[in-house]
């Protein structure tokens, strides 16, 4: 594969983790889907390698990682388990991307240098029962009392929520129309009146908790709120336009895992006398597949790009684009690699059904593509 514009830096992390995957993430893949066990275990590699903070500036004691990198880590791991993949960077979307672009001095320093110990696992909680897509709808409600906020409301679906140290919590201050009065909360999950409730029962993605999350009379310190207050939608769109290209690079990756395992099953399995990879039905599957992963690749690193050379413009649009174009990739991918291997891919001792079991979920969280096709036709509109 084409190097795209990676610089020595981003090759050199892509082996390391290579080399971490084939140790740590490739023999525990299966086994953390069968048992949904959460892998602690990778909780520390990952932290020693430095791939839960990756995105926290050498400045404040991290490994100083850009967008390019947390993507470039996201396909390595997923090309093996998406599960695993949705572990690396944890700390981006729920600590590192709300505070780098709107914390404060004393919360980069505070925040980011405990994130670069990596140890801290963070979450995001904005999803309710009765919001999903149109978040300004939320219920939860945070009121000022003296010199704390008190919090009170329920989330729900929310990712690592069960094992979290810190949640970015989106509640509603005031009563302002729409997207006004939405503030964002960083909760420290050992606060009196926070709990969660059973970890949901998911098609895949298993070994990532997703829990709903409970806030009874949730009291933190105003210095805990991060950006201005009734600001929030804004901070809540904007990390999501940064955590969204991940998403594509978790599919991307996935997407190549597929193709790895239909590829090499299609040279072993022998009908009528010759491997399957010999019939042209097969290669044009394999082609498609192949063409189809690598625009996607192509798409998400131009990205990246863009971002990490801080070039904003129609970036929110591009980030939708790849976000929905590498999920959908992947599903499609998916779907034909379990179809390759024929029976034997409906069958959970081949891992391809886990591949098309975990590629659903690209196309639904961090906003569904029917939602990031808005997006980009709102960008598109707007002219
Ligand atoms: C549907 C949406 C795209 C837009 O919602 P609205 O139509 O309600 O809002 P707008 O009128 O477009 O905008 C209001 C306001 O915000 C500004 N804005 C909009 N987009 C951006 C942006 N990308 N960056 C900065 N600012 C932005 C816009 O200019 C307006 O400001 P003014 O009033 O003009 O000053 C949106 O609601 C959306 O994306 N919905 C999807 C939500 C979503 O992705 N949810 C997923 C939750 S997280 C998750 O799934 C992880 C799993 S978990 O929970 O653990």
């Amino acid at each position: 594969m084409n190097d795209y514009h990676f610089e020595d830096h981003h090759k050199l992390l892509r082996d390391q983790v290579r080399r971490m995957v084939e140790r740590h993430v490739a023999p525990i893949a299966s086994e953390i889907d069968e048992n949904n066990r959460f892998p602690q275990e990778l909780v520390e590699v990952f932290g020693d390698m430095g791939l839960l903070q990756l995105w926290v500036p050498e400045e404040y004691g991290g490994p100083g990682g850009d967008l390019t990198s947390v993507c470039l880590v996201k396909e390595e791991i997923a090309k093996v388990s998406e599960s695993a993949a949705l572990l690396a960077a944890n700390n981006s979307f729920g600590l590192i991307l709300p505070i780098l672009n709107f914390g404060s001095e004393a919360q980069k320093r505070h925040y980011l240098g405990l994130s670069a110990k990596g140890r801290t696992l963070t979450a995001v909680a904005i999803t309710e029962a009765g919001t999903g897509s149109d978040v300004s709808s939320m219920k939860t409600r945070a009121h000022r009392d003296g010199e704390s906020w008190v919090i009170n409301g329920a989330k729900i679906y929310i990712t690592f929520g069960s094992v979290a140290h810190f949640i970015l919590v989106f509640a509603r201050t005031s009563e302002g129309k729409g997207a006004n009065g939405i503030s964002a909360f960083l909760v420290d999950t050992k606060t009196k009146g926070f709990s969660h409730g059973p970890e949901d029962r998911k098609m895949g993605i298993r070994g990532v908790p997703n829990v709903p999350i409970y806030l009874d009379n949730v009291r933190v310190p105003a210095e805990n709120m991060i950006g201005p207050e009734g600001q929030a939608f804004k901070t809540c769109m904007r990390i999501l336009d940064l955590n969204r290209p991940t998403v594509g690079a978790t599919a991307v990756g996935l997407a190549q895992g597929a193709i790895d395992l239909a590829t090499a099953y299609a040279r072993e399995r022998i009908q009528f006398g010759r491997p399957i990879a010999e019939f042209q039905g097969i290669q044009f599957m394999l082609a498609d597949m192949q063409m189809q992963t690598e625009a996607a690749r192509c798409m998400l690193y131009d990205c990246t790009r863009m971002a990490d050379r801080q070039e904003w413009g129609g970036f929110s649009a591009k980030a939708s684009m790849v976000k929905c174009f590498a999920s959908d990739t992947a599903m499609k991918v998916a779907t034909d690699a379990v179809q390759i291997f024929g029976g034997a891919g409906y069958m959970r001792d081949f891992p391809v059904e886990r591949f098309m079991r975990d590629a659903k979920i690209n196309q639904i969280f961090e906003g569904t593509n029917q939602i990031q096709r808005l997006v980009i036709a709102r960008h598109m509109l707007r002219g």
